[in-house]
Parts: C-alpha cells; sequence; structure tokens
C-alpha cells in the first residue's frame, strides 16, 4: 500500500458505483476517478441543480465518463426509500456512504433524527439496506464508509442516540462517525456469518480542504469559525484529491480486508493510504449489535437477509 495512488485504481469497467455526497470534496474526486477507470457512477445528491453541475465538470474532467445525478437527501427517509426503489441497475459493485454534515448547531432530519446522528449514520444505514438485495447479489462487491478519526473523542450513547439529554455538536459528530464504523464492524461480522464474499471496509480522510468546513457555522461566532476554517484550509489542510485516496483504495485496491478502516499515513491527517489508527470501542461487537438494532427500530429498514 506504500505510496498508493489514483494511479493504482484497477479497470472499473463494468462495475456500477454509488456515491453519496458526491457533487462535492472528496466524494466528487471519488467519483471522478471511478468514472476514469470506466466504472458507470451514480451521483447520489440532495440537490440535484448541484448534482447535475458536478455531472457537466466530471465530463469535462473526464470525457465520455458514464455518470448521473439522482436525488438523494439522507436526512429524510422517504427520500433514501425513493433513491432505492428507483435505482435500475442489477448489480451494485460499490456503494460509498460518502455524504456527511459536521459540528452543526442543533437541528432536527425530516424524521425527527438529530441532523448529524441522521445524516451521517441512518441515512447510510437506511440506503445501505434497502440496497442490500443488489449488493449481496453482485459477487465481490464492496460498501465503503467515510468515518473520521474525530470518531476518537466520544463513544456512541446507545440511550442517547439523537443527544435528547445535551446536545454538543462536535462530540454528536464524533459520535455520528463512531456509528459509521460500528456499522462497517456490524455489518462485515454479518457478512461473514453469512459466507458473503461483500466487504464492508471504512477509511477516513484526514483533513482535507472542502465545504464540509465552511457548511456552517462550526464554533460560536459564524465570522470567526468562517475565518478559522478558510485559514486552516488554506495552510494546513491537504486538497481533496489526496483525501479521497484512502476511500479509494478501500473502495478499489485488491485484498482490503473486512472491517479494515484506511487512513492517510503521515500523523493520520495527509499522504497517502495505509490502516489507522481507531479506538477500541468501534470494534465492540456488543455495541455494534445493540446500534444496528435501535437503527432498524428508528428507520424501520430491516436488512432480512442478514440477520443473525
Ligand atoms: N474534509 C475533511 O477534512 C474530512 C475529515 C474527516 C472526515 N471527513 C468526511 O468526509 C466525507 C465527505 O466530506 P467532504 O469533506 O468531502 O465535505 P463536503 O461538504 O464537500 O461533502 C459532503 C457532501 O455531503 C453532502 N450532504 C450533506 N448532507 C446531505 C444529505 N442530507 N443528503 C445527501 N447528501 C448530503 C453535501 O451536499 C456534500 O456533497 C464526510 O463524511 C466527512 O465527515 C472529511
Amino acid at each position: 500500500m506504500s505510496g498508493w495512488s489514483e494511479k493504482d485504481i484497477p479497470d472499473q469497467s463494468g462495475r456500477v458505483a454509488v456515491v453519496t455526497g458526491a457533487n462535492s470534496g472528496i466524494g466528487y474526486v471519488t467519483a471522478r476517478e471511478l468514472a476514469r477507470r470506466g466504472a458507470r457512477v451514480v451521483l447520489a445528491c440532495r440537490s440535484e441543480a448541484r448534482g447535475a453541475e458536478a455531472v457537466d465538470r466530471l465530463a469535462s474532467d473526464v470525457p465520455g465518463a458514464e455518470v448521473e445525478v439522482v436525488r438523494l437527501d439522507l436526512g429524510d427517509l422517504d427520500s433514501v426509500r425513493r433513491f432505492a426503489d428507483g435505482f435500475s441497475y442489477d448489480r451494485l459493485d460499490l456503494l460509498v456512504n460518502n455524504a456527511g454534515v459536521m459540528a452543526l448547531p442543533y437541528g432536527t432530519t425530516a424524521d425527527g433524527f438529530e441532523t448529524q446522528f441522521g445524516v451521517n449514520h441512518l441515512g447510510h444505514f437506511a440506503l445501505t439496506g434497502l440496497l442490500s438485495p443488489r449488493i449481496l447479489g453482485t459477487p465481490g462487491a464492496r460498501v465503503v464508509t467515510v468515518s473520521s478519526t474525530t470518531h476518537m473523542m466520544a463513544n456512541i450513547d446507545i440511550n442517547d442516540l439523537n443527544s435528547e439529554r445535551r446536545y454538543r455538536r462536535w462530540t454528536a459528530y464524533a459520535r455520528s462517525k463512531t456509528a459509521n464504523l460500528l456499522f462497517t464492524h456490524e455489518l462485515s461480522r454479518r457478512l461473514a456469518a453469512h459466507g458473503s464474499d461483500v466487504v464492508a471496509a471504512a477509511a477516513h480522510p484526514g483533513y482535507a480542504a472542502t465545504n464540509l468546513q465552511t457548511a456552517g457555522p462550526l464554533m460560536a461566532g459564524r465570522k470567526a469559525s468562517e475565518r478559522f476554517m478558510r485559514l486552516g484550509n488554506r495552510y494546513v489542510a491537504q486538497s481533496a484529491d489526496t483525501g479521497a485516496l484512502p476511500t479509494l483504495y478501500a473502495a478499489t485496491a485488491p485484498d482490503v480486508p473486512p472491517d479494515s478502516f484506511t487512513g492517510p499515513s503521515f500523523a493520520m491527517w495527509r499522504g497517502a493510504p495505509r490502516p489507522s489508527r481507531r479506538a477500541p470501542w468501534t470494534l465492540n461487537d456488543r455495541a455494534g449489535e445493540r446500534l444496528w438494532s435501535a437503527s432498524e427500530q428508528l428507520t424501520g429498514v430491516t436488512y432480512d437477509a442478514l440477520k443473525v
């Protein structure tokens, strides 16, 4: 894996990929590089207009790219169901659960879930479950979920998944990113129990300059927050191109182990992909099971083919 770059992505011809939040940042680069290697890529975007702009940009970056945009709002389970019902391919080789929001002031999704938990975890949990018949029917398929080193700041609280007792925006973000890893852990366990060759893996970009840091006021005081983040993005962060490498590695490199967590090699915030450290609570079977059943209850999406 040492020095792995986008040039090492194997041929993706004949493969179908879905990338959530593909209109910007790491999702856009992921979709672009998959398309460059010949994959047919569905850009699953909250805003159809921004998705259409991304398709235009991608078509000019990669002439002949086979890409399309389909609307998906992960903060609305009806939208997730519509996306899955309308999915017209008979195979799904790669699902990249990339979309995310970070450290926003308190808010709720259309279904009343705390926004970060609802979008980053529950929306992707429901999407993966609804698409799982296609994924399980595609030999060698993968599910890659984008987490963050920030997960190390907080374990989930199974009794307060929606931060109803107390909301702290960074804790809620960290918990949603722990949920991404616990989801990957439990999904891997279930796939193994059913003898499936589908691989569930996770990745994190390190620190990459994207819209994530500027999508909302991350700290009290919008102006101060924006200034701080702009400076960080300019002088500290790596590019979205480099930030997408761990995701692309987890999605396409041969022999990626189930439940692996790929991140950048240097101080966990930049550089070529390599296995990354993760908090021990993201490998806890009991916690994974409890989050799984809570997520099934909250979303109403059950993974019938992966019962244990
Ligand atoms: N950039 C970083 O430094 C960094 C660090 C660690 C983890 N991450 C993770 O990387 C992933 C990609 O983020 P990014 O940095 O490219 O930021 P970004 O803001 O450029 O991309 C996030 C994408 O998610 C989409 N999105 C947000 N809410 C959505 C919803 N309700 N439904 C559908 N799509 C929605 C946005 O429209 C956007 O396209 C996120 O999961 C983020 O947590 C990023």
